[in-house]
């Protein structure tokens, strides 16, 4: 076979399974298989048993969240928000919602007879003007929030009626149903004043009384149940820090000192899950997602190593998850819970079995306060040394790079078969590390990193491996800031391409999603976002700067990216705007095929243009 290196057209050929239930009986596993179909994401339900042969099981292009009903039977799922059934031995599918914001993630009762989800209300009709009254009005990729909530509703499948279940409360997270029945468990803002999309307090809601019961006073991102106890994804107090597994009010992960991960767009995890008397649950690691068991001996890893699980579903003593490893994207596998073993089922990497990825190495640099920093290279040894590298800054800050194979940043790929050396680090500030490790930026953001960064490039060009004249930089998001913070400390960038920017703090508390939540848990007071604004410094640059955003981002506003450029041309300094409209946050994730294939592309020509070419 004549081998080959990625192109970025790749991204086109990239197919992501994800969200995966498994069947009662263990015998097959229902997925979501995201796929590019001409300038969309196409989202289609697949099922795979344990001989590894995939089958459609729909049709459609916005189809997400399978889960089979406890008997077997049947197969609920969303299409285009709206909840479906879908006899699981096949036929035709029968839509049981019609809301007018559509329906979240459809959820049995133990007895197959009732689903449950939480779905969003809006007083607002649309059009009218929107009253905001709370810190955070609005929330990327969903808008200005005005009247809107989120209520629970549970469908009866013996007559099909669709009953909204609470009222009273403001936003209600997806419910989990009590082994009997009766409760549901969610969270839930109940004094009114809270945000929605920010962590909440959990609630029991008794569906006979409609009596609702306070559970604890932890912030909760996810419930879930572990025989009669109710189990608690917690967000920490008063500033970052790592999330923690809480039944009965104890931290079951205390030990591991590790960051729960629950799941979300580019966090890989997922929902902590009974197996037996264990409980299955996903914590961080030295950047990669790995899989735990409680059990009364203590917490034990499950499946570890360069291994990232971003799916987990447990039934009846079997489980599944998706996984990522270094030469996988995503996969299917079967998991053996009590051995931690896989078997992968689907083998979608194969269509790049023609091409040759470099795989990461990995590397740690002491800083010279003492503290080590992990990260991995990704380089081909042949390539003529010194030569170009490029510093990739992850976003967050509590985010990390892993060494699994990512099609978000498949531009790493084509840079090194350009004979670049890609630097992918986690400073202290990312995730995955302790805690200690993961607050030691809270207050500095850029004070407290950029030595990691500068530091570890000295190395690389004391090793030789790295060419002073062309050290790039680029980030996304906190690596959006990063990328525009570091060039005021130094002149060393040839190049930089800064995406998703935070270029003046004082403003972004202000008009960021995520504003109250960075004053709060990350910078501190007033005084500190001015100095920690790169707005403030901009005088210092030089690097000619490529700048990459979402036109509707509204957790990094286009007000950022506009003022850094207009400073930056103001100065006589190289640089260029991009604007993706209608593009969200997350777009670089999720977004536009051809957005996202634009956004890699001009990456890599600014610094084949800036950096690419000895001097
Ligand atoms: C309390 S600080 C804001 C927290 C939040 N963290 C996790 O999402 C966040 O949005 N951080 C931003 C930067 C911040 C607004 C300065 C961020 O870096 N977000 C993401 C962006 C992302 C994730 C996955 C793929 C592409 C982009 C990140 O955490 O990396």
């Amino acid at each position: 076979m004549a081998m080959r290196r990625h192109v970025l057209e790749d991204l086109r050929l990239v197919r992501l399974p994800s969200d995966p239930s498994i069947s009662p009986d263990g015998s097959r596993v229902a997925y979501v298989l995201t796929e590019v179909d001409g300038d969309e994401n196409k989202r289609s339900l697949w099922w795979v048993g344990r001989d590894g042969t995939p089958r459609p099981l729909t049709r459609g292009k916005a189809d997400t969240a399978p889960r089979f009903s406890p008997d077997g039977r049947t197969i609920a799922f969303l299409r285009d928000k709206q909840v479906w059934l879908l006899p699981a031995d096949g036929g035709e599918p029968e839509q049981l919602t019609e809301l007018p914001l559509g329906a979240g993630p459809p959820v049995w009762s133990p007895d197959s007879g009732r689903i449950a989800f939480a779905a969003a209300v809006n007083a607002t009709p649309p059009g009218e003007p929107v009253v905001s009254e709370r810190p955070m009005h609005k929330v990327d990729g969903v808008g200005r929030l005005g009247g809107l909530g989120s209520q629970v509703f549970v469908v009866d499948l013996a007559d099909r009626s669709v009953t909204q279940v609470t009222d009273g409360t403001a936003f209600a997270g997806t419910p989990a149903w009590s082994p009997d029945g009766t409760r549901l468990a969610f969270a839930d803002q109940l004094a009114g004043d809270g945000d929605m999309f920010a962590p909440a307090p959990a609630v029991v809601l008794n569906l006979s009384t409609s009596d609702i019961e306070l559970v604890g006073d932890d912030k909760v991102l996810a419930v879930s149940w572990h025989g009669d106890d109710l189990v608690l994804v917690a967000m920490p107090g008063t500033e970052a820090a790592n999330q923690t597994l809480v039944r009965d009010g104890r931290n079951l992960a205390a030990e591991l000192d590790r960051n729960v991960m629950p799941g979300g767009g580019g966090y890989p995890g997922a929902l902590p899950q009974a197996f037996g008397q264990e409980l299955l649950f996903c914590a961080r690691d030295n950047g990669c997602t790995h899989l735990y068991s409680v059990k009364n001996s203590g917490v034990h890893k499950l499946v570890g190593g360069g291994r990232v699980i971003s799916g987990l579903s447990v039934a009846n003593g079997s489980a599944a998850v998706i996984v990522s490893t270094v030469d996988i994207f995503a996969e299917v596998a079967f998991l053996d819970p009590a051995t931690g073993d896989l078997s992968l089922v689907t083998s979608y990497a194969s269509v790049f079995d023609d091409v040759v990825h470099v795989r990461p190495e990995p590397r740690a640099f002491t800083i010279s306060d003492g503290i080590e920093v992990r990260g991995w290279l990704r380089r081909d040894p042949s390539a003529p040394t010194p030569g170009p590298l490029l510093v990739d800054v992850h976003g967050g800050p509590h985010n990390a790079w892993s060494p699994v194979r990512d099609w978000i940043h498949l531009y790493h790929q084509v840079l090194v078969a350009q004979g670049w050396t890609v630097l992918l680090l986690n400073p202290r500030g990312s995730d995955g590390y302790g805690e200690k490790f993961l607050q030691a930026a809270l207050g500095a953001w850029g004070e407290a990193d950029e030595r990691d960064f500068l530091e570890a490039v000295d190395s690389l060009v004391a090793e030789g491996i790295a060419d002073p004249d062309r050290v790039a930089l680029t980030g996304y998001s906190y690596g959006g800031y990063m990328s525009c913070w570091l060039p005021t400390r130094t002149d060393r960038f040839a190049a930089v391409v800064a995406g998703g920017v935070i270029s003046d703090l004082t403003s972004a508390v202000g008009t960021s999603d995520a504003g109250p939540a960075i004053a709060e848990h990350e910078i501190g007071g007033p005084d500190r976002l001015a100095a920690l604004s790169p707005l403030a410094h901009v005088a210092e640059v030089t690097s000619p700067t490529l700048i990459l955003h979402g036109e509707a981002d509204q957790r990094c506003p286009i007000g950022q990216a506009e003022q850094w450029f207009h400073a930056l041309h103001d100065r006589g300094v190289p640089t260029r705007l991009v604007v993706y409209p209608g593009a969200s946050h997350l777009f670089v994730l999720d977004g536009k095929p051809s957005h996202r294939l634009d956004y890699q592309s001009r990456i890599v020509a600014w610094l084949d243009q800036y950096a690419g070419k000895r001097s």
